[in-house]
């Protein structure tokens, strides 16, 4: 089974994919292989420094993600320009690592697609698990890992579809506004009703 496990900015996929990394399951990470494909030297750093400039690359050749996240996430043409030069190789990356552990003898494997409805990613997954917070909650976890001021994780949460969209195309909910535990105690019955096993 092929599970895509997705949420807004911030809401808890990652935590909820380490979870799941422990119980054994493979994960496919789109944010882990976006860092990936714009390795310095890579075709795809240097079509976003032909794009959006020079300074978008540090003195160690390295992607300036700080810069390039303050430009793409309060501009949606910048944004739509950025997708276009760095999904297609992140998909093909995903696909190639599904296929792999497939072919390795996985039962299921955890696709977690934090763009899965805005990039209509639904076809790539059988199921599809949605990471839920309510929107203060949210605002707040975003402020606090990333450092950022209210009006800068606004901006950011603002850039994704809303939440209660993405719960209405959602198989499971995990609601993670409470402890990790109780988030465990949701995933589990999930995996439980569903029969998913490593
Ligand atoms: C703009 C970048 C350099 C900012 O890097 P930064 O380290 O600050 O953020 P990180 O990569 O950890 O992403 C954090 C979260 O931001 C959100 N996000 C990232 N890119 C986008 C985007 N293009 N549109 C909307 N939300 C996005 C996702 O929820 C993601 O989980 C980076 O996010 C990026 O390369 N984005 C384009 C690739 C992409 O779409 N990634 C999302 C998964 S496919
Ligand atoms: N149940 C929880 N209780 C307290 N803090 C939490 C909980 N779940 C997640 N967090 C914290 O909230 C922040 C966001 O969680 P996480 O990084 O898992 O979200 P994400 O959906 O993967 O984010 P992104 O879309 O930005 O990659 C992190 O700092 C994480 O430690």
């Amino acid at each position: 089974m092929i599970i895509g496990l997705t949420g807004s900015i911030a809401s808890g996929k990652s935590t909820i994919s380490e979870l799941l990394k422990s119980k054994g399951f493979p994960i496919v990470d789109a944010d882990k292989i976006a860092h990936l494909v714009v390795e310095p030297g890579s075709p795809v750093l240097k079509e976003i420094e032909l794009f959006f400039g020079k300074e978008m690359i540090k003195t160690d050749g390295s992607l300036n993600r700080e810069k390039l996240g303050e430009r793409i996430f309060r501009n949606e043409n910048d944004r739509n320009k950025l997708n276009s030069i760095i999904h297609p190789a992140i998909r093909a990356e995903m696909l190639a690592q599904k296929e792999k552990w497939l072919l390795a003898g996985a039962n299921t494997v955890i696709m977690d697609i934090p763009l899965l409805f805005e990039s209509k990613l639904q076809h790539f997954v059988e199921k599809i698990i949605v990471v839920s917070v309510t929107p203060e909650i949210q605002k707040q976890r975003l402020m606090s890992r990333n450092k950022l001021t209210a009006q800068d994780a606004a901006i950011r949460i603002q850039s994704q579809l809303p939440m209660d969209l993405k719960e209405k195309g959602a198989d499971a909910i995990i609601y993670n506004n409470g402890t990790i535990e109780e988030s465990e105690q949701q995933l589990n019955s999930i995996l439980f009703n569903w029969n998913a096993q490593p």
